[in-house]
């Protein structure tokens, strides 16, 4: 039985993981879960999966929920705060972890679920983002296995022979990795139209249901923005050994390219239990209570370049990995104060990727050796990105 923490359980990647966990009792036993707002739905989660540990990360303001708690699930020990957090992330009973928190909230307790040897499944794509090489010598140093759960990077992992990343690149056959992206709700939209974008329609993506700041990021495209950095880290190659490719059914969710001409992919239902369920059962596969795709209804497959003037911040992330040092962690923590701000109408969809590049451009990337001046990095950027919303508001 494989004892599993879940950070983030109240998200659309948390509640798509319970419904996998639920699927094979035999398996599974949830050990602990995380919550920041969401009361009502973590209650019923505490209730349906009576975890040892119920973590949130800020303490309620409804002081009648340790109560409910109790009386949902008495064994349960409701924790707070971000040392909570890591305690369940590390804790010597738990076997696996996902990491599903969204942005830098998530980064501590991934990085102690890494260093505690755990099996990482990884959505926490913003992790690896900020802190990509800290984060994988952790993971080499105590022998922890991350496996990725972001669906392209969990399709390329299907995709890549074994011992990919320990090999040199020109021994591996491998010629390029094809990351493909679905360019969101605003693919075709009039560029003049962008500026009216609203929140609602932002959020709306043609083919994935998420939760929202990734919902947005998709819409400007900085998700693959993010996604190819973590792709970089994860697998150990160069921005050149990547390719973006614009796919609007999100039917196949990534490809790798051989040198003999071969180009294996990885196809499903755009559904995230797929990744999950291959990700917790990972090297076996089980049921994810996903229908296979029938091609008979697929009916075609489109694929094109991204242009990167309706997606300026695919430029800006790819001009922050080339920056390197704290620059990729400068433009999430902007990104994620830019985002927060157009989800509040406080700024419209397009000054989202003009506050990124602004901030990139009013701090100089800085070598981090450590996690905390990594996150002095991503505090300043946040206080510029915060005064130019505000500026706007
Ligand atoms: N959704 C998807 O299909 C995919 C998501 N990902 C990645 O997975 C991660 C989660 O995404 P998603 O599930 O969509 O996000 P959601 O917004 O749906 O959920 C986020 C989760 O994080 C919790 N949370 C929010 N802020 C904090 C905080 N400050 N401290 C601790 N916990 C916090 C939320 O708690 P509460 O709700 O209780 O406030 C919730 O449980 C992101 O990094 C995203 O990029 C990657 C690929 C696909
Ligand atoms: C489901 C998932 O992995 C998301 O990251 C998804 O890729 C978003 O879709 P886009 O391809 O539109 O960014
Ligand atoms: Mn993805």
């Amino acid at each position: 039985m494989q004892q599993v923490t879940i950070l983030g359980a109240t998200g659309s990647i948390g509640v798509n993981t319970l419904d996998v966990i639920a699927r094979h009792p035999a398996k599974f036993a949830v050990f602990a879960i995380t919550a920041n707002r969401n009361l009502s739905l973590f209650l019923q989660q505490i209730q349906q999966t009576q975890p040892k540990y119920a973590v949130l990360a800020t303490a309620p303001e409804n002081s009648d929920f340790v109560k409910q708690v109790q009386q949902a699930s008495p064994e349960t020990e409701l924790l707070t705060g971000s040392d909570a957090l890591q305690m369940v992330s590390s804790h010597n009973d738990v076997d696996v972890v996902m990491a599903a928190i969204v942005g830098a909230a998530g980064l501590m307790p991934t990085m102690a679920a890494a260093s505690s040897g755990k099996k990482v499944l990884l959505a926490n794509k913003e992790a690896l983002v900020i802190a990509g090489d800290l984060l994988m010598t952790q993971v080499r140093e105590s022998g922890a296995v991350l496996l990725p759960i972001d669906s392209e990077h969990n399709a390329i992992f299907q995709c890549l022979p074994n011992q990919f990343e320990s090999q040199p690149f020109s021994k591996t056959g491998v010629s390029k990795v094809l990351l493909t992206g679905s360019g969101g709700p605003f693919r075709t939209l009039p560029l003049d139209q962008f500026v009216t974008i609203t929140p609602e329609q932002a959020c709306n993506h043609p083919n994935w249901d998420m939760g929202q700041k990734i919902s947005v990021d998709s819409a400007t495209m900085m998700n693959k923005g993010l996604e190819v950095i973590e792709a970089c880290h994860l697998f150990n190659i160069g921005v050149d050994q990547l390719d973006v490719v614009l796919h609007p059914q999100s039917i196949i969710h990534s490809m790798v390219s051989y040198v003999d001409g071969s180009v294996i992919a990885q196809m499903g239902q755009p559904d995230m239990r797929t990744p999950i369920a291959y990700g917790l059962a990972w090297p076996e596969r089980i049921d994810a209570g996903v229908e296979p795709l029938d091609f008979t209804e697929v009916s075609q497959l489109d694929f094109s370049k991204p242009d990167l003037t309706r997606y300026p911040c695919l430029a800006l992330a790819f001009a922050a990995f080339e920056a390197g040092n704290s620059m990729p962690a400068i433009l999430n923590a902007a990104n994620e104060v830019s985002v927060e701000a157009f989800l509040n109408r406080q700024i419209a969809f397009t000054d989202i990727a003009a506050i990124n590049e602004a901030v990139m451009n009013k701090m100089t990337a800085k070598k981090c050796t450590t996690i905390e001046a990594l996150l002095e990095q991503d505090n300043m950027a946040r206080d510029i990105a915060s005064q130019l919303c505000a500026q706007l508001g």
